[in-house]
């Protein structure tokens, strides 16, 4: 079997066009769509991954405003500024990078912020929306997961997916929106029984597991489609998977790289519920 290299950083790329050319028809319409990234504190991967989203905002024509604050910030001045946000016109998307400082009540942050410009899709409102299949914003790396399949030709409807992982930011809306596309879903988590006999079932693998190189080709069945969320550093600090992807060469029909596989696609996908809550909030197409 010759493996097929599902490439995310030309896919993103493709999706960040199409945004750039849905700015550019909102800014003929005198709409200039604003996304504001809050940070809090200095976690140093947290950084890199804010800096490329305010270079993707730069790309696609998104006016980003960033908020870089103290660890030390209290509860209550964040919950300040998301009102502030929640109620400024120049800004249609809120996004607070994750995780916050311990002294933080991550859900209850995330539930400030107005679901209107929840453009990571964790308000409650949004993830429910998911789930009862009414059309709100959709969580990016999930989305991500589900256009990489879409736009390198992959069947979902019928198919047997097995997602590993159930966390509420991965694992949980990437089942959902697999389900929603008429797969057959199962959930693995790290209690699950046997995930070797499931796993030979699958012919569509989500890994969102955060142990690198987790899942070995041997494990597959011949054919499958495997999309690696993970974001780990290897035993050398290189940035790797949840799937040992050398391991899977010959074995999977198609495979995402890490980097340049879902990653690229969650700062895409971000753009595009940008515009998203940009056209809802302006009332446009
Ligand atoms: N590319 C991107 O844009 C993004 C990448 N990531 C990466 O994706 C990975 C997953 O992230 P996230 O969902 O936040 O991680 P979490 O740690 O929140 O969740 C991990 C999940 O894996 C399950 N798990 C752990 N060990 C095993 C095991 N031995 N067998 C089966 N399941 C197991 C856990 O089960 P249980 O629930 O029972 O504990 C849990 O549900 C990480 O590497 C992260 O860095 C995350 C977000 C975005
Ligand atoms: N509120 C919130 N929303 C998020 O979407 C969010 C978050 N918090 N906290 C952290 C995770 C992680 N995440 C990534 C984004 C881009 C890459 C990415 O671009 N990765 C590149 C490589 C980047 C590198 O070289 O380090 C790639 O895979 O090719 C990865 C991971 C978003 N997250």
């Amino acid at each position: 079997m010759n493996t097929q290299l599902i490439d995310g950083k030309q896919i993103a790329l493709e999706i960040k066009d199409e945004q750039k050319k849905a700015a550019e028809a909102l800014s003929l319409k005198g709409v200039q769509p604003g996304l504001a990234v809050i940070l809090v504190g200095d976690n140093s991967a947290s950084k890199v991954y804010v800096s490329n989203k305010k270079k993707a905002c730069e790309y696609v024509g998104i006016k980003s405003f960033s908020y870089e604050l103290p660890t030390e910030t209290s509860e209550e001045e964040l919950l300040e500024l998301i009102h502030t946000l929640n109620h400024d016109k120049c800004v249609h998307g809120i996004l607070v990078q994750l995780p916050l400082p311990k002294h933080m009540d991550e859900q209850k942050v995330i539930m400030a912020i107005s679901p209107l410009k929840d453009v990571d899709g964790f308000h409650p409102y949004n993830v429910g929306a998911l789930s009862i299949g009414l059309n709100g914003l959709v969580s990016c790396t999930p989305a991500g997961v589900i256009e990489l399949l879409k736009r390198s030709n992959v069947t979902i409807q019928g198919k047997n997916c097995v997602i590993i992982g159930r966390s509420n930011i991965v694992g949980k809306p990437v089942s959902l929106l697999l389900l929603r596309e008429h797969g057959t879903v199962t959930i693995c988590h790290s209690k699950t029984q046997n995930l070797e006999l499931i796993l030979q079932q699958a012919d569509i693998v989500v890994a969102a597991v955060g142990i690198a190189k987790f899942i070995k080709g041997h494990q597959l069945k011949e054919g499958a489609v495997v999309i690696d969320v993970g974001m780990n550093r290897d035993e050398n600090g290189k940035l790797c998977g949840d799937v040992d992807f050398d391991s899977c060469q010959g074995i999977a029909s198609q495979i995402t790289p890490v980097p340049g596989g879902v990653g690229p696609m969650t700062i895409a996908m971000l753009m595009h519920n940008c515009i998203r809550a940009t056209k809802n909030q302006e009332g446009v197409n």
